[in-house]
Formats: structure tokens, sequence, C-alpha cells
């Protein structure tokens, strides 16, 4: 039985993925996408600075150290903060597709608690593509990458253009953006789809 909803069943002319030519190599580090990420930039004292690293395919791994700042039961990662997790994975897959693209829909699974101090292993992968329509799923394991599962999600993502970010962004954070000196953040936030 589908654990997920309706909207996250690729139709049937939806085709599989196709990773870009010049997608990042398997094994290596995407890096942050911008600096001021919650979920993968370094300029954020408490986010996650998750780090994702590209696999074969359309697929990825990642890993998420949870810190006290995390925390939402005693000692525990908060649910949101591993929903952000998966959402930071599941978004750091379409740059192997060179698509900009944001989060429509995500269906979180939450299967164990997640103490502080824990890496949290994530896998993930796109698993079809409609028009604008990307759909991915992640998993996030702890104690190892074989380790039990503690996390689930499924995401359909919708490719934007640009002015989506110009257009409803701050114009502050949009020109320092812009102005980045690391090119290829600039490059991965400004220049794949023109
Ligand atoms: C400075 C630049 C930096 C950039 C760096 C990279 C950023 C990466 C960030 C990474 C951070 C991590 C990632 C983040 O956290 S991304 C941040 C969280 N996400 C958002 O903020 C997105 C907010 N939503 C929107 O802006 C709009 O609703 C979007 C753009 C998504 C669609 O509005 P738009 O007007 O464009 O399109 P449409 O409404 O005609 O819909 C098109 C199709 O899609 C279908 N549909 C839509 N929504 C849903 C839904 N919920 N469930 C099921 N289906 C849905 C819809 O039915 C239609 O289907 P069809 O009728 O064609 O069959």
């Amino acid at each position: 039985m589908s654990r997920t909803s309706a909207a996250l069943e690729p139709p049937a002319d939806a085709v599989r993925p196709v990773r870009h030519p010049d997608a990042p190599a398997p094994g290596e580090l995407l890096g942050a996408h911008y600096e001021h990420c919650f979920g993968c930039g370094g300029g954020q004292p408490h986010g996650l600075r998750l780090e994702a690293r590209a696999g074969e395919g359309v697929t990825l791994t990642a890993e998420f150290t949870v810190r006290p700042a995390h925390q939402g039961a005693p000692g525990l990662a908060h649910g949101g903060v591993l929903a952000t997790a998966l959402d930071e994975t599941l978004g750091s897959l379409n740059w192997l597709l060179r698509k900009i693209a944001v989060t429509g829909r995500l269906e979180t699974d939450f299967v164990r608690p997640v103490p502080v101090d824990t890496v949290l292993h994530l896998t993930a992968e796109v698993t079809a593509v409609a028009g604008r329509k990307i759909w991915s799923t992640a998993t996030g394991r702890i104690g190892g990458p074989e380790g039990p599962v503690a996390v689930r999600a499924d995401a359909l993502f919708i490719e934007v253009k640009v002015e989506h970010f110009i257009d409803n962004g701050r114009p502050e954070e949009i020109r320092a953006a812009m102005n980045d000196p690391d090119q290829s953040r600039r490059a991965r936030a400004f220049e794949v789809n023109p």
C-alpha cells in the first residue's frame, strides 16, 4: 500500500530523470548553494550545515550532525529540523539536473528519535520528471550509512525561473547573493536556467 498522497505519485507520462552532463562527478561535494541558507550555508550559526555529495545518476548522499541548538524534546532532534535536513537534501538533487526548483510538497515519516550528536546519513534520488515537476525521495539513517532508518521523505519540487527569487526575495539579500565572490554559488543560483 502506498504511504504517500496522490500528488506524490508521478503520472504515467513522467520520464526518468537525466543527469546533466556538467553535474558534479560522483563523490564530489556539492557545497552550499547560498552562504546564509539554514540548511547548508556556513553563515548561519545554528544552521544544519548539511554536506551533500554527488552520487551516480541522479542520486546523492548527505550528512548532518544534530547539535544542541537543534533539539525539540530534551536531547532529541526537533522534527522540523529533521524535515529541513530532508528538504535540503532533496533540494540539492536538482543541481544534478541543473534545474532551479522549490519544494511544492514534502511528506515525512519520522521512524526513530534522533539524539543530539548523532550523524544523520541521508541518501536521496530523483525518481521521475514531467515538465516542471520533479519527484524525489530521501532516507536518513543513524548509527552509520547502513544503520536503521530514522526518517524518510517523498517530495515534489517545481522548477522555477530565477525571477521567482528576484521577485519574491528581499533586494538586499538578492544583491548580496549576486555579488557573492564564490563563483560556483553564483553560477548555481543565477546561471542555470536564465
Ligand atoms: C537567489 C537565488 C537562489 C536560488 C538557489 C536555489 C534554491 C534552492 C533552495 C533549496 C532549499 C530547499 C528547498 C526549499 O525549501 S524551497 C522553499 C520552500 N518552497 C517554497 O517556498 C515554494 C512556495 N510555492 C511557490 O512558490 C509556488 O506554489 C510554486 C512555485 C511551487 C508553484 O507555483 P507556480 O505558479 O509556478 O506553478 P503552478 O501553481 O501552476 O503549479 C505547477 C504544477 O505543479 C503543481 N503543484 C504546485 N504545487 C503543488 C503542491 N504543493 N502539491 C502538488 N502539486 C503542486 C500544480 O498542480 C501544477 O501541476 P499541473 O497543473 O501543471 O499538472
